[in-house]
């Protein structure tokens, strides 16, 4: 499903965090959204998932509003969240989340433990029990099996050893290959470069660039706007 922003602007209290946000995701293609500490990448996917309301703007997949709904029906619509931070619980093991997270659709247990192979041998293991790679992998399994049309991952690698960002990124780019629409949030470029079509910097809640990942290097990126 193609993601289209237009005009958005969002917030906490009194405070705006992001200043009209355009953007558009073509089906089946990652978008990277760089930008520093504070630029309001995680404020953007978390108003697009509806945890945090948009106070104006569209955000609209394949043409329907999503703005203003709650969470629940923007997920049922198709949205998952990978959260930063991963967020998997203690005392629940890989099994248990599994359950937890399925939904009737094309992403089954097997399917995702055919992607993610690793978590099939932790089966029995607590989120308290899992590395830091193997989190996150739980976490975009449990994802997937929301039958998700559009995932939004907030700095999946964020903390991760080299070779495990490294995984965690190859299993990017196969679902982007599978047609899902991603919208990747990333702090280094070189990352983004891996696995996305195109990147925005994000910068004080406004987008300030947008290119292309070139296999030249994003410090090479041709321009478009
Ligand atoms: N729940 C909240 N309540 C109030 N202000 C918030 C809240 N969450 C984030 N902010 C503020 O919104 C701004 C943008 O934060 P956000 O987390 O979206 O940035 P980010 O680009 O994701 O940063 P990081 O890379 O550190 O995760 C920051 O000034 C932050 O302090």
């Amino acid at each position: 499903m193609t993601l289209t922003i237009e005009g958005v602007h969002a917030g906490y209290g009194g405070g705006t965090v992001l200043h009209g946000v355009d953007l558009t995701v073509p089906e089946g293609t990652a978008l990277a959204v760089l930008g520093m500490n504070g630029a309001g990448k995680t404020t953007l996917v978390h108003t697009i998932a509806g945890l945090v309301k948009a106070r104006s703007g569209s955000i609209r997949l394949d043409g329907a509003e999503l703005a203003g709904r709650p969470a629940h029906r923007i997920a049922r619509a198709g949205v998952a969240l990978v959260p930063q931070g991963r967020r998997v619980f203690a005392s629940l093991t890989v099994a248990e989340h599994l359950g937890l997270s399925r939904r009737k659709g094309e992403w089954t247990v097997p399917r995702v433990l055919e992607l993610l192979p690793r978590l099939g041998e932790r089966r029995t293991h607590r989120g308290n029990q899992l590395s830091g790679g193997e989190a996150q992998m739980l976490a975009i399994a449990r994802a997937l099996l929301t039958q998700p049309r559009l995932l939004l991952l907030d700095e999946p690698c964020e903390g991760l050893a080299v070779d495990l960002a490294a995984r965690v990124r190859g299993v990017v780019a196969e679902l982007t290959r599978t047609g899902l629409t991603v919208l990747l949030v990333e702090q280094q470029p070189e990352h983004a470069r891996a696995v996305t079509d195109r990147l925005v910097v994000l910068s004080n809640g406004v987008i300030t660039e947008r290119g292309e990942t070139s296999t030249e290097g994003v410090s090479e990126i041709s321009m478009f706007r």
